[in-house]
């Protein structure tokens, strides 16, 4: 192991670690708490660091952002591998680059994202009357979780492939993800070897959904949008933008439920500012700003990557003080820092009024921070915004 000048020291390792029958963030948790924010493993022959502060964060994802932006191969399994080509998986050089900036400009930009926005007012609309099914007669129990996976599964996919997938009203949370898989295998080992395959309407370009797109951009730019790219491009929507966005909606429901002074204040201002008369609309969401902040708060207790993605750094750094060898493994535990009592008064309790302050710096990160966080952040907050004020 290289020391760089000043000769930081090396980090202390752990050398043994016994997995515990609960999850692995929590032993990460227990671990910092004796070792510190920052401290290392090691996992078979892989070198791994553990940071557990905001400060230690900080300085990741700010200077040693570049040296940490690569991703380890050895963490990602068939799905998200794709032979390493994904934008998810791929490693930090021209190829992520190229990735990076179709997804930045032909399916996240602004005006990408409002073409979408039927789509995703559509979805709303078909779900609500759902669950106040019957309730003219009386209360009646539903089962929301599947009815979460079908609208942030359904808005994903209709982006993509301009139909829907799910088209029963599910009631089921297995059929539900059971149904999110098998599309997925489809998609990667068979049925949808051909991008075009996914679309019914292949040569209909009036739908202008992602796939026709893309391979309009195809005809244009054959070897830049090879199908392998766009396949792969389509498999991280469904994988990364699906359960997260469900999950998150659920979370923050069952939150409310639990807070019905915070549901009050937040039902007063979607009628503030939208009134009674109509459903919310995503112009309207930059007006909510107490939704956000609940939202927000939402993600500090229940963020769904708890662990964010494993990065690997592709040169020495320092870490707090520690020289961190290349091609150690970086794990971010987002969980810890965000039920941190040194990082937050009171962290088991549910406060939105933390956010209404505006920035807390590197405190909070349900999406990841630097070069490589989570490229749908945009569309998740909308879709979360626009669900959320029409369930309030
Ligand atoms: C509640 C919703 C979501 C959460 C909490 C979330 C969270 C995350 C996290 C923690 C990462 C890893 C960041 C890191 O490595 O440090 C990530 C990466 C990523 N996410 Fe999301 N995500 C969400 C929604 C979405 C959506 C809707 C999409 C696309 C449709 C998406 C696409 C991606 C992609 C492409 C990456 C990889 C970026 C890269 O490696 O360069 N995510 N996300």
């Amino acid at each position: 192991q290289k020391n760089l000048p000043p000769s930081p020291p090396a980090l202390p390792v752990i050398s043994h670690l016994h997995l515990l029958k609960q999850p692995l963030h929590h032993t990460l948790h227990q671990l910092s708490q004796n070792l510190g924010s920052v401290f290392s493993l090691r996992f078979g022959s892989h070198l791994v660091v553990v940071v557990s502060s905001p400060f230690a964060v900080e300085e990741c994802f700010t200077k040693n952002d570049v040296v940490l932006a690569n991703r380890p191969r050895v963490a990602f399994g068939k799905y998200l591998g794709y032979n390493y080509t994904t934008i998810v998986a791929a490693s930090f050089g021209d190829h992520w680059r190229n990735l990076h900036r179709i997804m930045v400009v032909e399916i996240f930009s602004t005006s990408r994202l409002n073409a979408f926005l039927s789509i995703r007012q559509d979805e709303i609309k078909l779900l609500l009357p759902r669950l106040s099914q019957n309730l003219s007669r009386d209360f009646k129990r539903v089962e929301l979780k599947p009815k979460f996976y079908e609208l942030t599964f359904n808005i994903v996919m209709r982006m993509i492939a301009g139909n829907r997938y799910y088209d029963d009203d599910l009631s089921n949370y297995e059929a539900a993800t059971e149904f999110r898989e098998l599309v997925i295998e489809a998609f990667e080992y068979g049925g949808a070897s051909n991008p075009g395959d996914f679309l019914p309407h292949r040569r209909d370009k009036s739908k202008n959904t992602m796939i026709d797109h893309l391979l309009s951009l195809q005809e244009s730019h054959p070897d830049y949008y090879a199908d392998e790219i766009i396949r792969g491009l389509i498999l991280v929507m469904i994988l990364g933008g699906t359960n997260t966005s469900a999950v998150t909606v659920e979370w923050t429901l069952s939150l409310l439920v639990n807070h019905p002074e915070v549901l009050k204040k937040a039902r007063a201002k979607v009628d503030t500012h939208v009134g009674q008369e109509r459903l919310i609309d995503e112009p309207d969401l930059s007006k909510l700003h107490y939704l956000q902040v609940i939202i927000s708060e939402t993600f500090r207790l229940f963020p769904t990557e708890l662990l964010l993605l494993p990065h690997i750094s592709s040169d020495d750094c320092i870490i707090e003080g520690y020289n961190m060898p290349r091609d150690t493994i970086l794990l971010v535990n987002a969980w810890a820092i965000h039920g941190s009592p040194k990082v937050w008064d009171d962290p088991t309790s549910f406060k939105p009024e933390w956010f209404e302050g505006g920035e807390v710096g590197h405190k909070l990160m349900p999406f990841g921070l630097g070069r490589r966080a989570c490229l749908g952040a945009g569309m998740a907050q909308r879709m979360l915004g626009l669900a959320l004020g029409s369930l309030i």
